[in-house]
């Protein structure tokens, strides 16, 4: 018996997005999305690097399928490019669209991996982004338009649907910090789409229970451990809006059907309120049948007047580092997950990605020994075994990522996968961590 023992039934698995593999950015009537036109935008994406091929998986998805299958995963997270479904975000389906991305379900059924679908993974069509984006709340109606399509198209095999991806993302780092697409720097702007793209959740799982969908829905959100680096209240205080920024912002309203109290003054203390229509902390607080969480890191912070957004700085604490310049805090993962927890109940949580990135050597025999990868995910899967010992919900793991992909606004520079992918041949090289995972599945864990 290993030191480290999982559930049998514990669901391991992979995860990627449609935008960072597929590639084929204009073939079979896929219309343009935010992060087409983002990444073609000179001094957005390193090296000007975009997706119209990255891991080309949308003609080598049977390889991909080959690599999940000998890697044991019991199931693979993938996301479907609504530009591929309704070019124009609305309006004319395309059929090739969904034909693909049936391809993609069958054959991963066919090699016993269960699909677990990511419906809006950050490329929003180009068209409803002219028309204001997620500011504009009628991408709320076109998003359910979308999302019904799938439902019924994918309904029956599919069991596992998962609305948004990391709507922290899609609101804050795209609209305020202007990191990603569209690339807005604006705090209101950002506090609406966060608020839109939660209503958009909450409008989803209420057609998805309407149409009788069989299987599970959830969203996604990437929550992130902070704490005060002392007992000081205004460190204390300090530290506690960083988070909940990233956090309670999110989750309050999902679980509660309202938004952090001190929040919304600290946001209304900078001349931001948040757009609530009557109905709308009720349709975002639908009852869901899971919770993802996408874990990479966290650290300690205290006050300082006029410190970004929150009064708050970072304070270095001599964590390793990954290529990204995260922390690596593996603990902060059973912080996290603890207070999830004992905050919103007994509500299933899946970690719907949690990876690093590190630089790779491909060797001329064909192997990666990335040992640092091996161990991050080692070191985060002895958390996973504290939550489930502790008699928290943890269901299941989700690798990020399967292979290296467009890693947004850092391009092919930064590699996440436990898979290679050589950019130039597009041959995929699964790397030691790729052997370590496999050998933990295998196994149901591992000796730490
Ligand atoms: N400034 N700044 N920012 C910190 C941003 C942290 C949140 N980023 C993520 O969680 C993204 C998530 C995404 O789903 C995936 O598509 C990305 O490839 C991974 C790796 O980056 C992670």
């Amino acid at each position: 018996m290993a030191s480290i023992q999982f559930p049998k039934d514990f669901v391991w698995g992979t995860a990627t997005a449609s935008y960072q593999i597929e590639g084929a950015y204009n073939e079979d009537g896929r219309g343009m999305s935010i992060w087409d036109t983002f990444s073609r935008t000179p001094g957005k994406v390193v090296n000007g690097d975009t997706g119209d091929v990255a891991c080309d998986s949308y003609h080598r998805y049977v390889e991909d399928i080959a690599l999940l299958k000998n890697l044991g995963v019991k199931a693979y997270r993938f996301s479907i490019a609504w530009p591929r479904i309704y070019p124009d975000g609305d309006g004319e389906l395309n059929q090739k669209g969904l034909d693909y991305y049936a391809k993609v379900i069958d054959g991963l059924l066919a090699a016993g991996i269960e699909p677990c679908v990511t419906l809006y993974h950050w490329d929003l069509p180009q068209a409803l982004q002219d028309k204001g984006g997620w500011d504009n709340r009628d991408t709320i109606r076109a998003f359910v338009r979308y999302a019904e399509t799938a439902f019924k198209a994918f309904g029956g095999k599919v069991k596992q649907w998962i609305t948004f991806n990391e709507t922290w993302c899609v609101s804050f780092l795209s609209n305020y910090i202007g990191a990603h697409a569209p690339g807005n720097t604006d705090l209101q702007l950002a506090v609406n789409v966060a608020h839109n793209c939660m209503v958009a959740h909450g409008e989803a799982v209420k057609s998805f229970r309407a149409l009788g969908t069989p299987g599970e829905i959830g969203t996604t959100h990437n929550l992130y451990w902070f704490e005060p680096y002392t007992t000081k209240p205004e460190d204390v205080a300090a530290a506690h809006r960083n988070r909940a920024y990233n956090n309670e912002w999110f989750m309050d309203p999902t679980f509660k059907g309202q938004y952090p109290q001190f929040m919304v003054d600290w946001f209304k203390s900078k001349g931001v309120e948040v757009p609530i229509q009557p109905g709308d902390m009720e349709t975002i607080a639908q009852p869901i049948d899971f919770i993802g969480v996408n874990f990479y890191s966290g650290g300690f912070g205290r006050y300082k007047e006029g410190e970004g957004l929150f009064d708050c700085e970072e304070v270095q604490v001599g964590f390793d580092k990954t290529f990204m310049d995260w922390n690596v805090y593996a603990d902060g993962l059973y912080k996290v997950l603890s207070w999830v927890h004992e905050e919103y109940g007994d509500v299933p949580i899946y970690i719907t990605e949690n990876g690093a990135c590190y630089e790779d050597e491909l060797t001329p025999e064909g192997r990666v020994h990335d040992a640092k990868r091996a161990d991050y995910f080692k070191k985060h899967f002895i958390q996973c075994h504290r939550l489930i010992e502790s008699g928290v919900p943890l269901k299941g793991y989700f690798a990020w990522s399967l292979l290296d992909n467009f890693e947004w606004a850092e391009g092919y520079v930064k590699r996440f996968g436990i898979v290679y992918t050589d950019y130039k041949t597009l041959k995929r090289y699964p790397k030691d961590s790729y052997r370590f995972i496999q050998s933990v599945i295998e196994n149901d864990g591992f000796e730490a």
